[in-house]
């Protein structure tokens, strides 16, 4: 392998991790957040919900099926910056088409690499996710010149970044087979995978910019509305949550995840908090309080709504209660209304890359929208 040039990993509290350049060579700065999962970074990289993050990978090895033409879930690689331990040298896949490297390159992300990732993540643990910077090649610089840059980026709480990752236009993902229901996905950071898990249920998904006015939802005569997944803080979503309370409002049926988990709590007047450092992985365990059942989810996220497990509360739509939490710090993972056709999952049902133990709520989704035909 050829010699790589010089890196370094520059947190807002003055922490230094030097390694060698990965991916394209530059500056990148964000929220430096870590992410356990040991397969899937190509949906990691190309999920819309990073955007501003640079994503630290805590597995040592990354790279190691390459890249193919298939697993993407959106158009592009949406993470800030990208930081591994040991990238693969010769991936191996029937279907990886470049090595991650080369995707990097050619999609200009500036990452790092030989950086130990465990070290890192337990600082991020104890301190909390944090600003940081990845410096290479002639973006170097001395420590207090890339701390000082470091602390001059935007910080992802009051961060509103949905509109900068929403579809411009929007468009319609048919059904397969049979058309049993017509959906509107608002889609304030969509994956691919979210749509196809409803079509093969028969929905005609409607996917519209995060900026859709109730106008432009009712004019599709939507059976359900969906909130999606998406980047930044959820107390910046006026709009979406007001578009939440206006569909409530009409009980049309909703469902909501991550995002738009935090979009209906919101709705349903409930707060939101950043976390120290948030869930992001493929084996994260969430209790439903109905069943007591586990489901092993996977999750990303940094923010977190207010409220305890089980929690019952009034809300200007009637009753409703904290129905799912996390088993490892118990954080509201899921919302059901009493009242009102809504109910909605911190987590990812659409599990791409991750279990499918949560897949079964795109059917509780199909059943509401049944409940009301
Ligand atoms: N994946 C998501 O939808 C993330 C939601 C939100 N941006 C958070 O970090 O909590």
């Amino acid at each position: 392998m050829n010699a790589r040039a010089q890196a370094a990993l520059v947190l807002e509290d003055g922490r230094v991790f030097r390694g060698a350049a990965y991916g394209a060579q530059g500056r990148s700065l964000g929220e430096a957040v870590f992410c356990t999962g040991m397969t899937g970074y190509q949906e990691t990289l190309t999920d819309p919900s990073y955007h501003g993050q640079i994503v630290v990978q805590t597995a040592p090895q990354i790279g190691n099926t390459g890249w193919n033409d298939e697993d993407d879930e959106s158009s592009k690689i949406w993470v800030n910056g990208y930081v591994v331990r040991d990238p693969a040298r010769t991936p191996s896949n029937w279907r990886s088409r470049r090595t991650l490297d080369e995707e990097l390159v050619r999609q200009g992300v500036v990452g790092i690499a030989e950086v130990d990732t465990r070290s890192l993540t337990r600082h991020l643990r104890e301190l909390g996710a944090m600003r940081a910077g990845v410096f290479s090649g002639d973006a170097l610089g001395t420590v207090d010149e890339m701390v000082a840059e470091v602390l001059a980026s935007p910080k992802m709480e009051g961060a509103d970044l949905a509109g900068q990752v929403t579809t411009p236009k929007p468009y319609v993902v048919p059904a397969e087979g049979e058309t049993r229901f017509r959906v509107v996905a608002l889609d304030l950071g969509i994956k691919s995978n979210t749509p196809r898990q409803m079509v093969k249920r028969g929905i005609e998904v409607h996917v519209l910019p995060s900026s859709a006015s109730l106008e432009e939802v009712l004019a599709i005569e939507p059976d359900g509305v969906f909130l999606s997944n998406g980047p930044g803080d959820p107390a910046t979503t006026t709009h979406a949550t007001e578009l939440t309370k206006q569909v409530l409002g009409r009980e049309i049926p909703l469902f909501g995840i991550c995002f738009g988990n935090q979009v209906l709590g919101r709705a349903l007047g409930l707060g939101t908090y950043k976390m120290r450092y948030g869930h992001r992985g493929i084996n994260i365990p969430v209790i439903d309080v109905a069943t007591k059942s586990v489901a092993i989810t996977a999750q990303n996220h940094g923010f977190a709504l207010e409220g305890e497990p089980g929690q019952r509360f009034e809300s200007p739509f009637g009753a409703a209660q904290v129905s799912h939490y996390c088993a490892n710090d118990g954080a509201v993972e899921g919302l059901r209304a009493f009242d009102v056709p809504a109910f909605s999952v911190q987590y990812h049902p659409e599990a791409a890359a991750g279990p499918h133990d949560a897949a079964p709520l795109f059917d509780d989704f199909v059943s509401l929208m049944e409940k009301r035909s």
